[in-house]
């Protein structure tokens, strides 16, 4: 049987609300492999929503997982979703601002939610991260995606990496099989 440590678990398998957002399968397991996550590694989850990526990053690493959001909806449905995965984290109730500055630092960090202050958001976040450690960060708005430049930018990164990823999925109509697009994500990952 599948045990799920092959990254883009199918959104279906998550727990889902209307109000939550959710990073879907194929753009998680981009965002996953570019983490370049080893067992043992410590992560934060910044924006967890869902939980999805939270969950994963769990099976990916088993070690200390954070995730943050500022919706109690979110935090209540991660917590859901990591127990149906068998999965443990601490999931903080809070502004990615505040919270940031008090968690240890870590070998990875997602960025998920930037609402308020993505510039400053990014260099919390940078500076919860081990040297060599590996950033990855989700846009959809091109506002936020030229904050996140601008960030990664000043804060020295390496390697900075940008891809757009637009993900069509096939639906099945009465002449056939037709692929309908999703927004496209605009993803950097960068190494401190
Ligand atoms: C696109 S969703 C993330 C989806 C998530 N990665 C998943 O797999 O389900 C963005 C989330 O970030 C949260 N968020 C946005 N800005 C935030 C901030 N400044 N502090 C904490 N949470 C924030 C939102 O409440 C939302 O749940």
């Amino acid at each position: 049987m599948w045990d799920y440590r092959t990254p883009g678990i199918p959104d279906e398998l998550f727990e889902r609300t209307e109000e939550v957002p959710i990073t879907k399968e194929d753009v998680r397991a981009l965002a996953i492999s570019k983490l370049r996550l080893k067992e043992g590694y410590s992560a934060i989850d910044v924006g967890c929503g869902s939980g999805s990526i939270t969950v994963e990053l769990c099976l990916q690493t088993k070690g200390q997982i954070y995730a943050i959001d500022f919706d109690n909806n979110a935090v209540e449905l991660t917590k859901k979703n990591l127990a149906k995965f068998g999965t443990a984290a601490q999931v903080i109730l809070g502004k990615a601002q505040d919270v940031l500055p008090t968690l240890p630092q870590v070998d990875a960090v997602v960025v998920g939610g930037t609402w308020g202050d993505a510039r400053q958001v990014i260099q919390l976040a940078v500076d919860r991260l081990k040297k060599g450690g590996r950033i990855v960060i989700d846009t959809i708005l091109i506002e936020t995606m030229y904050q996140a430049l601008a960030a990664v930018g000043e804060l020295g990164l390496k390697d900075i990496d940008i891809t757009q990823v637009t993900i069509a999925k096939a639906r099945k109509v009465t002449t056939g099989t037709m692929m309908l697009a999703r927004n496209p994500v605009m993803m950097i990952s960068a190494t401190k």
